[in-house]
C-alpha cells in the first residue's frame, strides 16, 4: 500500500523507537512504564512538575514531537530524575530511578549512537 506523507518512517521515529525498546528493557518492574498515579504516590503531582514515563514518551515519538535525539534524552532524565526526587533513598523506587538513569545515559552516548548511522548528525 502507499503510505502516507504522515506514516512515512522517518529516520529520527524509527531510531527513538528503537532506543526506547532498549531503555524500557532496563526498566523489568514496569514503574516508568506509565504515568505514576497519585494514589500509590501521595502528594506526587504537587512535588512533580514534570511527570514523565515510557509511555509518554512514545506517544511523544509517534506524534513527532521530538525535533532532535537531545529533546528525546532530556525526557529520559527527566523521568528518572523525578523518581529520585519524589522517592526517597534506599526505596525500590529511587534505587530503580538511579539504575535506570546509569545505564540508560550509557546506552545513549556517541560511541554506542555512531554505528546507527550519521542521521543523528
Ligand atoms: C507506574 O508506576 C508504578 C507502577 C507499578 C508499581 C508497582 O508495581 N509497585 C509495586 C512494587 C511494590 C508495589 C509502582 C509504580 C511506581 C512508580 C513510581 C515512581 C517512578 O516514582 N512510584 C512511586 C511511588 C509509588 N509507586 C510508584
Amino acid at each position: 500500500c502507499v503510505l502516507k506523507a504522515s506514516q512515512k518512517h522517518r529516520p529520527l521515529t524509527r531510531l527513538l523507537e528503537q532506543l526506547l525498546r532498549n531503555l524500557e528493557k532496563r526498566d523489568p518492574n514496569q514503574f516508568f512504564a506509565l504515568p505514576v498515579n497519585d494514589n500509590f504516590a501521595p502528594g506526587y503531582s504537587t512535588i512533580i512538575k514534570r511527570p514523565m514515563d515510557f509511555s509518554t514518551m512514545k506517544q511523544k515519538i509517534d506524534d513527532n514531537e521530538y525535533k532532535s535525539l537531545n529533546c528525546f534524552i532530556s525526557d529520559f532524565k527527566l523521568m528518572c530524575n523525578n523518581a529520585i526526587k519524589y522517592n526517597k533513598p534506599g526505596t525500590v523506587y529511587h534505587k530503580a530511578a538511579r539504575r535506570l538513569l546509569h545505564a540508560g545515559l550509557k546506552q545513549l552516548t556517541p560511541q554506542k549512537l555512531r554505528p546507527l548511522g550519521n542521521m543523528l548528525t
